[in-house]
C-alpha cells in the first residue's frame, strides 16, 4: 500500500520538529517536506504533499491554509487563533475545493480532548464555571486555543440546559482580575517558564466542587492525535473542527 505524502508546515517549531519525528516514525507516512519560516510554499505542491500539517502562528496559518486548501492539500490544523470570521473564510474556500479537507483541532491530546468533554457534561450541573489554563511563557497567544474552545462548549452546554447566568456579585475590579470573558464563561490565563499546556475547569455548586485538570507533560502528548488527524482528514472533504470527530467517544 502507498504511504501517504505528508508535509509539516513550522517544522523547526517546538511541536512542529516533534510532528517531522512522528511522521518519520509512522509506517504509513512518508514526510514529503519540512517548511520553516521563509521556506517556499510552492514545495508543498512540488513534493506531491496530499495532507499538511500546520503548526505555526496565528499570524501565518491563514495564508498557508489559502496555499494548502487552493491547491487540493488537505490540512491538520493545531494552529490556534481562530476566530467566527476566521472560519468563514477558511469555509468559504473550502467550498471552492470541494475535495479538500480541513481538520483545526484546539487540542491534539487525547486529555484535553476528554478534558472538553467532561466540561461540557459537567456544567449545566452547577452554579460556577471557570477556566483556568497554564502555559509555558513563549506561548504566542491569550487565553490559550483550547480554553477558548472550552469555554464555548459549556457556555453552549449551559445555554441548551437553560442554566442561569453564573452568579458574580463583584461590585470593583482591577483589569483583569476576573480574567476573560469567553461567551460568558471567565477564563484566566498563567504563563510560568517550567510548563508546557495545562488546564483546569473548575465547577462549584452549594456544598462542593468538581475540578478536571490536564497536563500535557511533553509535545509527544500531541502527536497520535496529529496522526489520527492526516489519516482521517484525507476522506473527510470540508472543515472538521475538534478532534473529537474523529474519535469514537460515545
Ligand atoms: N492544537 C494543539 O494540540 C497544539 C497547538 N499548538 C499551537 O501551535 C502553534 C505553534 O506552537 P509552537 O510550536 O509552540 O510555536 P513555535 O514558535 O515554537 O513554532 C512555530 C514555528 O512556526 C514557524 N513559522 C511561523 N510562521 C511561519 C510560516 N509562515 N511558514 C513556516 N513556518 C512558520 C516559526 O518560525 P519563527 O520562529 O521564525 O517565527 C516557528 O519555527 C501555536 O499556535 C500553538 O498554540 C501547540 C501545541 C499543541
Ligand atoms: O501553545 C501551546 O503550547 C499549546 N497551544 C494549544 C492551545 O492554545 O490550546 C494547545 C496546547 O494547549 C498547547
Amino acid at each position: 500500500m502507498s504511504k501517504l505524502r505528508v508535509a509539516v508546515i513550522g517544522a523547526r517549531g517546538r511541536i512542529g520538529s516533534e510532528a517531522v519525528k512522528a511522521v518519520e516514525a509512522a509506517d504509513d507516512m512518508e514526510l514529503v517536506a519540512a517548511l520553516g519560516r521563509g521556506d517556499k510554499l510552492e514545495t508543498l505542491a512540488e513534493s506531491g504533499a496530499q495532507v499538511a500539517v500546520e503548526l505555526t502562528h496565528p499570524d501565518s496559518v491563514m495564508a498557508n491554509l489559502d496555499y494548502c486548501v487552493g491547491h487540493g492539500i488537505h490540512a491538520v490544523v493545531g494552529t490556534t487563533g481562530w476566530t467566527d470570521e476566521r472560519l468563514a473564510r477558511l469555509r468559504t474556500s473550502l467550498e471552492a475545493s470541494p475535495g479538500t479537507g480541513v481538520l483545526i483541532a484546539p487540542n491534539f491530546s487525547i486529555g484535553a480532548v476528554l478534558t472538553m468533554r467532561f466540561a461540557q457534561l459537567a456544567a449545566p450541573y452547577f452554579e460556577s464555571v471557570e477556566v483556568i489554563e497554564l502555559h509555558h511563557p513563549n506561548k504566542a497567544d491569550a487565553p490559550s486555543g483550547t480554553a477558548t474552545r472550552t469555554a464555548q462548549l459549556i457556555a453552549e452546554a449551559r445555554r441548551e440546559a437553560g442554566s442561569a447566568p453564573q452568579p458574580d456579585a463583584t461590585s470593583t475590579a482591577l483589569d483583569g482580575a476576573r480574567g476573560a470573558d469567553v461567551d460568558g464563561v471567565p477564563v484566566h490565563s498563567v504563563r510560568l517558564r517550567g510548563l508546557l499546556a495545562h488546564q483546569e475547569v473548575l465547577l462549584g455548586g452549594e456544598g462542593e466542587t468538581l475540578t478536571v485538570r490536564h497536563d500535557s507533560l511533553h509535545h509527544s502528548s500531541f502527536m497520535p492525535g496529529i496522526l489520527l488527524g492526516a489519516r482521517r482528514v484525507v476522506s473527510t472533504p470540508g472543515l472538521t473542527f475538534g478532534l473529537e470527530h474523529f474519535l469514537d467517544l460515545g
